[in-house]
């Protein structure tokens, strides 16, 4: 890939997209494009084959997308499922149309079914049913998926799937009901932990789940983009997971919050387990190298330096 190729990160503004310009602005790209949701509504079909028609990118990163915690997922899904169809439809069938070289897409880990064996292998997509809290995302993303390995299959171009794990890390979405658990955590128990107050977490605590930081992430996807990979779809997590409690405990402590924690189970638990099996992208030479516990420090000192400037999307 030459550094001077006009690579257009869509969703740039979001935690992931954000990574993703960071890392690619280090690595030495310097043609990078890249429009807010105000500039340029990716649901609109005209007004993004228009952008296409313009600007004429020669790679399209797929960051944009309608994102959220287990809640918003299952009370919004007409939005999740509609909203992720067109954006990525547009983006992936313009970058088609308008001969991008390369496409990186980026879908979820909740892709796999609900009762998957563990860990989760790339070959296990759509063999059985999906998990009801977000099967509306998961079936866009699984759309998204299929497109581009269809036009990888048909025109022999190089569409490429990555599936991240549960992701973390600075420019996360830290409201407190359409969030995903980590942001979620650490703004509860900083919250609290002045007059140690007690924490109301969501569910049993017992489902496990696997974090990825989401700048190992960014790293992924520069992995994809400096190497053409052989196949459609690979998983991008760490391997190792742990329970919503222990996750809970660690995140206390992190914090030094010191109150109760309060299992309210009311609240979804989710799918019991999805942890990935990350051996076919490690096969092609790419690990993560962010433990956990550092991510969440980075995370955690981030979220404190951006004195509640933090973001808070609203459904
Ligand atoms: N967060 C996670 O745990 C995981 C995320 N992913 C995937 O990573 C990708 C990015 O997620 P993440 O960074 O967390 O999400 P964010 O919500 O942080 O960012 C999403 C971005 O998408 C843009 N966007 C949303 N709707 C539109 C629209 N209609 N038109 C144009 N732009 C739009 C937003 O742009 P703007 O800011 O300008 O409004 C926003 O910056 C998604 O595909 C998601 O599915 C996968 C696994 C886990
Ligand atoms: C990335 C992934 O993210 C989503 O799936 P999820 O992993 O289930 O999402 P989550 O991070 O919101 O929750 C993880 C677990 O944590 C528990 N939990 C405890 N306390 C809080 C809490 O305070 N907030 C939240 N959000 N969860 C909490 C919660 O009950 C659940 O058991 C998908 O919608 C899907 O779209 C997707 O792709």
């Amino acid at each position: 890939m030459k550094k001077d190729s006009k690579i257009y990160i869509a969703g740039h503004r979001g935690m992931v997209g954000s990574a993703i310009w960071r890392k690619l602005s280090a690595e030495g790209y310097t043609n990078l494009l890249g429009k807010t949701s105000k500039e340029l509504d990716l649901r609109n079909q005209q007004a993004v084959n228009t952008f296409f028609e313009s600007e004429k990118p020669e790679v399209v990163i797929d960051a944009a997308a309608r994102v959220g915690g287990i809640l918003a997922n299952n009370d919004y899904p007409y939005q999740f499922l509609m909203e992720n169809l067109q954006i990525q439809n547009n983006l992936i069938d313009f970058s088609h149309k308008f001969d991008v070289e390369k496409f990186i897409f980026l879908g979820s880990s909740c892709i796999y079914p609900k009762h998957a064996p563990q860990p989760l292998k790339e070959e296990y997509l759509l063999t059985d049913s999906l998990e009801p809290t977000n099967e509306w995302y998961a079936i866009a993303k699984i759309a998204g998926v299929k497109a581009c390995e269809a036009i990888r299959k048909q025109f022999e171009k190089d569409y490429v799937s990555l599936m991240p794990t549960n992701l973390y890390g600075s420019h996360d979405n830290f409201d407190l009901q359409t969030s995903h658990v980590l942001p979620a955590m650490i703004r509860k128990f900083h919250e609290a932990k002045e007059n140690s107050e007690p924490v109301e977490l969501w569910g049993s605590g017992s489902p496990m789940r696997e974090f990825l930081f989401v700048d190992d992430l960014a790293d992924a996807v520069w992995f994809a983009l400096e190497n053409e990979l052989p196949e459609n779809l690979y998983n991008v997590g760490t391997g190792t997971d742990l329970t919503i409690r222990e996750l809970a405990e660690l995140i206390q402590k992190i914090t030094a919050h010191t109150g109760e924690i309060i299992w309210d189970n009311t609240k979804p638990d989710g799918t019991p387990r999805k942890l990935m099996n990350v051996d076919k992208l490690k096969n092609e030479g790419w690990t993560a190298s962010t433990p956990l516990k550092e991510g969440i420090r980075k995370t955690y000192q981030w979220f404190l330096e951006s004195k509640n400037g933090y973001k808070q999307v609203k459904i």
